[in-house]
């Protein structure tokens, strides 16, 4: 959000009106007869003081932003004979802000090695509430039309394209040989009309190869309005009658809407959703960007510290005052082709991209690949695990499966626990043959157990034997013979 500024100019005084002022300048204040009546402003420029300093207050760099594609509007406020057209126009002497800015402009686009304009001007006036065209006088009664594209314009506006600060000037002086301008008694060569002088800046990058991966055709295109408004006029002082009467009452009219809409807006009112009257004058409807939209704006209110004067000047800083809370929300005017698009969002990308992989982002990639890894890691314990668990529950298995087995075959054995005779002996070799192929151990008691022993020892597995005492000795030393043991 940029606010309008507003600057001051008082112009000079006879040495009789200078001696009854009732006016003091004080820094960016100025005060009337008593301190209450205080007023404050962005700056406030003497009598003395040059049109080339009002310019580079605050004109200058609204000429470099609209180089930039950023909109900007300068106007000068006050009323009849306060030195508006002086401020604005100037003179050979003592060159307006208009030809300033002009000349300014061209040299600021030298500078601009990396970009290519095209430029172009129009001159309009609104007299009596119509609109004339300065560059083409058959164009009149001009219709204000507005469009997404092209915003509000004026219908069937010339525009010369221009490319130097003297062509420009020379249109600028035809348009002025067309403007409507009369004597009154307060100014002989009053403005009957106001006037916009307007340049539109259309530039986009400089390209060698238009296909060129950085190259970007985005176009910006800005227009700056350098405004000479006509003066409030009150009747009585400037004697109008007849036609110089419906002048002064269209210009008030218009005046006075132009200070409704700054009301409104300083205000809140576009804010808060209320209705400001735009549209309730051609002044304001052309004016609207520049009044609470997309642009840079700045009001010149030129005064006079004439004690006469004082009611009118009083109006005029009162108008200055509210302008000073009225904001404008600024952005870049860019028209982007589908391919300018495509291009500049990849450009996007590809910076973004740098910037990831730039200093900054360095720690945090190597912190996010830390992570990762622990991550990973964690992930292959817990798999290793599992895996090991898994395992545990298949042995585990095997082992109760295997236990359970042993425990019916000694179950089976205990059922067949012998008491063996002689003639039971081919019984005892099937035994042995049946626990070879199990893989058991043979628990035997009874008599006849040597015969056993012998073939166990042929079948080569071991056997606990459980005796009774009266065998033991005997048995042992025939085990001992047969197996060497
Ligand atoms: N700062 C100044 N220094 C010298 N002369 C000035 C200054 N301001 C105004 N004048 C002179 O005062 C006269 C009236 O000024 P100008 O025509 O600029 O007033 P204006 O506000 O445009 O009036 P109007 O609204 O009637 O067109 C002119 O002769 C102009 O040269």
């Amino acid at each position: 959000m940029e606010r309008i500024n507003v600057a001051v100019r008082a112009r000079p005084l006879s040495p009789e009106d200078a001696k009854t002022s009732p006016w003091r300048i004080s820094g960016n204040s100025i005060v009337f007869a008593n301190p209450s009546n205080k007023f404050d402003f962005d700056r406030i420029f003497r009598e003395d003081c040059k049109t080339a300093e009002v310019y580079e207050s605050r004109t200058k760099a609204i000429v470099s932003a609209a180089i930039g594609g950023f909109n900007g509007t300068v106007f000068a406020y006050g009323q009849t004979n306060s030195g508006k057209t002086h401020t604005m126009r100037g003179s050979s002497v003592e060159p307006g802000v208009i030809p300033l800015a002009v000349h300014d402009l061209f040299d600021m686009i030298q500078q601009e090695i990396d970009r290519e304009f095209l430029l172009r001007m129009s001159y309009m006036e609104i007299y009596n509430e119509e609109i004339n065209d300065l560059l083409a006088p058959e164009h009149r009664k001009l219709q204000i039309h507005e469009s997404i594209e092209r915003g509000i314009f004026v219908a069937g506006l010339k525009e010369e394209i221009v490319s130097s600060p003297e062509q420009v000037l020379k249109f600028m002086e035809f348009g002025e040989a067309h403007r409507h301008i009369g004597e009154t008694n307060m100014n002989l060569h009053s403005s009957r009309s106001h006037t916009i002088f307007r340049m539109i800046i259309e530039s986009r990058d400089k390209v060698e190869d238009e296909y060129a991966e950085n190259s970007c055709d985005a176009v910006r295109v800005s227009v700056l309005n350098l405004v000479d408004l006509a003066g409030s006029e009150r009747a009585a002082k400037t004697g109008a009658e007849g036609v110089r009467l419906k002048e002064g009452s269209h210009i008030n009219k218009s005046l006075m809407t132009l200070g409704t809409v700054i009301k409104k807006l300083s205000e809140g009112a576009e804010s808060q959703g209320g209705h400001v009257p735009y549209r309730d004058s051609k002044l304001t409807r052309i004016l609207q960007p520049a009044l609470g939209g997309n642009a840079n704006t700045a009001i010149i209110c030129n005064i006079t510290l004439a004690q006469i004067h004082a009611d009118e000047t009083k109006s005029s800083l009162m108008f200055a005052s509210r302008a000073l809370r009225v904001t404008n929300c600024v952005h870049v005017n860019e028209i982007l082709t589908d391919a300018a698009l495509l291009k500049r969002q990849k450009k996007e990308i590809e910076e973004l991209r740098a910037k990831l992989q730039g200093s900054h982002s360095d720690h945090l990639g190597e912190e996010i690949l830390n992570l990762r890894n622990t991550l990973l890691q964690s992930e292959l314990e817990r798999e290793r695990i599992a895996l090991e668990l898994e395992e545990e529950k298949k042995a585990q298995a095997k082992r109760d499966k295997m236990l359970l087995e042993q425990a019916k075959k000694i179950q089976n054995l205990s059922s067949m626990v012998l008491s063996s005779n002689r003639d039971e002996i081919t019984d005892h070799r099937k035994l042995l043959v049946f626990c070879k192929l199990q893989k058991v151990n043979l628990l035997m008691v009874g008599e006849y157990t040597e015969l056993l022993v012998l073939h166990c020892y042929i079948y080569k597995f071991s056997i606990l034997l459980i005796l009774p005492i009266s065998h033991r000795d005997n048995l042992c030393l025939k085990y001992r013979s047969l197996t060497g043991i």
